[in-house]
């Protein structure tokens, strides 16, 4: 499915009129599905449409003409004072069939009456922060126990990026006209979109555009996923080194090295602390333990880049983080590993945390990908978790930038970054904020790694695959997601996997 920015869906849009589709043809289609797939959803009985100044609001009056056409008792809200062109044709077509208008002031009892509300206040041509009339306005809308249908976006969302500053509406449903708009499915957008659909609205497929942002489905990661070719053997299909765990914190080394063995890698190797490696050793059957000197609170220390570094060399991928502990010592090995592994290097939890403030990964040349949550890419970008969560595709973007890696900003929404590139991951799901379950996922895309997928492909396919096994394991066991572990995760990631070797997108 499309994503577009709104920029690109109105260079799709003049591309369209250019080819000789009006846009109140477009307008129309677009406010035809949105009234079909509300009158689906909610079967209303009562609505009031608050239609905008814009080619939003003249969508709202289409779905207000279809809704009444219907049989629904429709009331409408225009803001303006003087429409002109297409909104202004199908205000006009309202009015002749003597639809209520009604003013500001009367919002508030319509509202109280209605079971839903069409919101055609705002779309993509909105950014930045709303006016305080509209401001009003949205509080309303969101204060009416009604449902919300959103046309295109909620307004006070930005279309393009999802930021919110200021008030936004918190729709049921969201309908985009044509394609998903990127700011429905990035977060807090995201969350202020409810479910999101897209109508057709006879857009040709000659005036689509090269979109900026793509959604990470199945069908985007056809045909990515290598596989092992004969001759075989276990370090042609994979050779990975993780370097996780201390003393005190073994199991996120356990989770690492399992995520990565059942997403194919051949061989596994973990360097840990040496106080950890027996017991270690003792529960990771197929892997190959190796402990490392530890210093007092029982971290990977002195001595321990070396011992990486040993084995490295047989590694054709690296894992770094999880739970190996923040201080000077977890500084000097991941810095040490940044600069001097010349295998594709993943970066996670405390790796990330152990480099802020340094420029290490901005001078390494072989490829990097790190996957920070919002609070440790704020801690690697100098800003706090809620500014990276209000702005969550600039900062990955700018994090990908600055520090010239692939980015993987954790979250219901993952987002994966690199360069000019950026995707948007469909599959997450609440039951994976759980402890445990990032350790899952930095196997997965290191064995990718190590299987010799590219840094954006293998964060993008680990991703979607990660997000796949949890949706799997609720399927499968019917349990509240709430009940997941992260270990639950790991007998489903071969189906996962399946799937997308199949090219089969889910059901
Ligand atoms: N291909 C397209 O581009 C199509 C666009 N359509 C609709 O047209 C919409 C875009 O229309 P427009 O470009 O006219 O823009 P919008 O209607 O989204 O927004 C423009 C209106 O928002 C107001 N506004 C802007 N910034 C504001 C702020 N900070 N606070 C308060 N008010 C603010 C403006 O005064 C203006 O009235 C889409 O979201 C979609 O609903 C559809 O008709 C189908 C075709
Ligand atoms: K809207």
């Amino acid at each position: 499915m499309r994503l577009y920015t709104a920029e690109e869906m109105g260079r799709a849009d003049r591309a369209a009129q250019e080819m000789g589709i009006s846009g109140r043809v477009l307008m129309e289609r677009a406010g035809v599905g949105m009234a079909s797939l509300a009158l689906e959803r909610f079967s209303p009985r009562r609505a009031v449409a608050v239609c905008g100044g814009g080619n939003n609001g003249g969508d709202g009056f289409v779905v207000a003409r279809e809704l009444h056409r219907a049989g629904v008792e429709v009331e409408v809200l225009a803001t303006r004072e003087e429409y002109r062109g297409d909104p202004e044709a199908n205000l006009r077509a309202l009015k002749g069939l003597g639809v209520r208008m009604i003013r500001p002031e009367e919002l508030g009892v319509s509202l109280g009456r209605a079971d839903l509300v069409v919101d055609a206040l705002l779309g993509t041509g909105f950014s930045g922060e709303v006016r305080e009339r509209e401001a009003a306005l949205i509080r309303r809308i969101n204060a009416s126990p009604a449902r919300v249908l959103a046309v295109d976006v909620p307004s006070g969302v930005d279309g393009s990026t999802g930021e919110v500053r200021g008030e936004a509406v918190r729709a049921d449903l969201t309908v985009c006209a044509h394609a998903l708009k990127v700011g429905c499915v990035i977060s807090p957008g995201r969350e202020h979109a409810g479910e999101v659909a897209a109508v057709d609205i006879g857009l040709p497929s000659e005036a689509e555009v090269e979109p900026s942002v793509v959604l990470n489905d199945a069908a985007s990661l056809a045909g990515l996923i290598p596989r092992t070719a004969e001759p075989a053997h276990k370090y042609s299909a994979g050779a990975l080194l993780v370097v996780a765990g201390s003393r005190a914190m073994t199991g996120a080394a356990v989770m690492t090295v399992a995520g990565a063995q059942r997403a194919g890698c051949g061989i596994v190797f973990l360097v840990t602390a040496a106080g950890a490696a027996p017991l270690l050793d003792a529960r990771l059957t197929e892997a190959i333990v190796e402990g490392a000197p530890e210093d007092a609170e029982g971290h990977m220390g002195e001595g321990a880049l070396e011992a990486v570094l040993g084995r490295a060399g047989r590694a054709s991928a690296v894992v770094v983080g999880p739970g190996i502990g923040v201080g000077e010592g977890g500084r000097r090995l991941v810095e040490g590993i940044v600069r001097e592994v010349e295998a594709p290097v993943l970066l996670d939890a405390d790796a990330i945390t152990n480099l802020s403030g340094s420029d290490a990964l901005a001078a390494r040349e072989a490829p990097a990908v790190i996957t920070p949550h919002a609070g440790e890419l704020g801690r690697l970008m100098g800003a706090g978790a809620r500014e990276i969560s209000a702005s969550r595709l600039r900062h990955a973007r700018e994090a990908a930038a600055r520090h010239g890696c692939c980015v993987l900003l954790k979250g219901s929404d993952t987002i994966i970054a690199e360069g000019e590139k950026a995707a948007v991951n469909p599959t997450g799901h609440v039951a994976l904020a759980t402890a445990g379950t990032g350790d899952v996922l930095s196997g997965v895309i290191g064995a990718l790694l190590s299987r010799g997928m590219g840094a954006y492909d293998a964060a993008r396919a680990g991703a979607w695959a990660h997000g796949r096994a949890a949706r799997l394991w609720l399927r499968e066991t019917g349990w509240p997601a709430e009940s997941l572990i992260a270990t639950d995760l790991l007998p489903h990631l071969p189906r996962a996997f399946a799937e997308l070797l199949e090219g089969r997108p889910p059901r």
